[in-house]
């Protein structure tokens, strides 16, 4: 058994969650592997047991599913090895609002907030009250983005990125770092997935540079990276904005361009 924290990683079967598990792997943490394709999950843990001899419990998870993710929030509030939770899995869904219909945008909004932000709930506690532990949430630049079209996703994504930031100024005092993680296009699965075709996606990142990146801005206990954004200064200047606008918003009268003429 390892003496680092173990990390449960979910949607660790393909694509961004994989490679989170090679790497954490090879820095010697123990891991937890949720996803729905057991297959695939077993022998990503065989061959991470083999290659780095760490410890890997494998759950077959569809956190879309009341059982599952209970089964995995339990698994969160109990198991003091877990010091690390990756948000990770996650995807996109075809079509434009009008299209898709409110069943697959109910799942998207299952998947992509809910359950991260279920899972978090779950673990936070733990971690606040032993003043340890990390939380990764893997949102996307396309949620500071509505201009790129993909409207449910994006604002699934913009609501991981408020998640973080409201969860680093409740826990961070705590001793408990959060991570925002916003990847751009990356080569992976998802893509297919949600119905489009990967060779028409311009400027998509390896999937291993982009975990790489990722686990630099984690080292560096950044609360928000962005791996393919050249300066930071720029969201930094965004987020500046946003909180410069903050002493104004409380006012006991409406805007003067709001008031109607006397
Ligand atoms: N690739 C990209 O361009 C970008 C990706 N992202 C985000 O990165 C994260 C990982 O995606 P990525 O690696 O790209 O895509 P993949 O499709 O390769 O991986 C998605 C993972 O989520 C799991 N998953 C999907 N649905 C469920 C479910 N209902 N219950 C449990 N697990 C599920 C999948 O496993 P299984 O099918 O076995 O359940 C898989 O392991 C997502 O949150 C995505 O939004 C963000 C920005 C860019
Ligand atoms: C699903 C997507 O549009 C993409 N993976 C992204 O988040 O950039």
């Amino acid at each position: 058994m390892s003496d680092r924290p173990a990390v449960l990683i979910t949607g660790a079967s393909s694509g961004i969650g994989a490679v989170y598990a090679n790497r954490f792997a090879k820095r010697g943490h123990d891991l937890v592997l949720a996803a729905r394709d057991k297959g695939r999950l077993d022998a990503l843990a065989e061959r991470l047991r083999n290659e780095a001899g760490v410890a890997v419990d494998v759950v077959k998870a569809d956190l879309t599913a009341a059982a599952d993710l209970a089964g995995l929030e339990a698994r969160l509030a109990d198991d003091a090895r877990i010091g690390i939770l990756l948000n990770n899995a996650g995807a996109s869904i075809p079509g434009t609002f009008a299209t898709q219909g409110a069943g697959a945008v109910a799942d998207l909004i299952a998947l992509n907030v809910t359950a991260p932000t279920r899972l978090a709930a779950a673990v936070a506690p733990r971690f606040a009250a032993a003043g340890t532990g990390a939380i990764i949430n893997i949102g996307s630049v396309v949620g500071l983005a509505p201009e790129l079209g993909l409207t449910v996703y994006g604002a699934t994504k913009a609501f991981i990125l408020y998640l973080s930031q409201g969860l680093q100024l409740e826990l961070g005092s705590k001793g408990v770092y959060v991570q925002a993680v916003l990847p751009a296009a990356t080569r992976t699965e998802i893509w297919e997935r949600s119905g489009r075709d990967i060779n028409t996606v311009q400027n998509l990142m390896d999937v291993g540079e982009l975990v790489d990146a990722a686990l630099v801005g984690f080292d560096r206990r950044e609360a928000v990276t962005i791996p393919p954004l050249p300066d930071a200064g720029q969201f930094e200047a965004f987020d500046a904005a946003r909180k410069a606008m903050l002493p104004n918003l409380g006012q006991p009268r409406a805007a003067a361009r709001y008031r109607a003429a006397a």
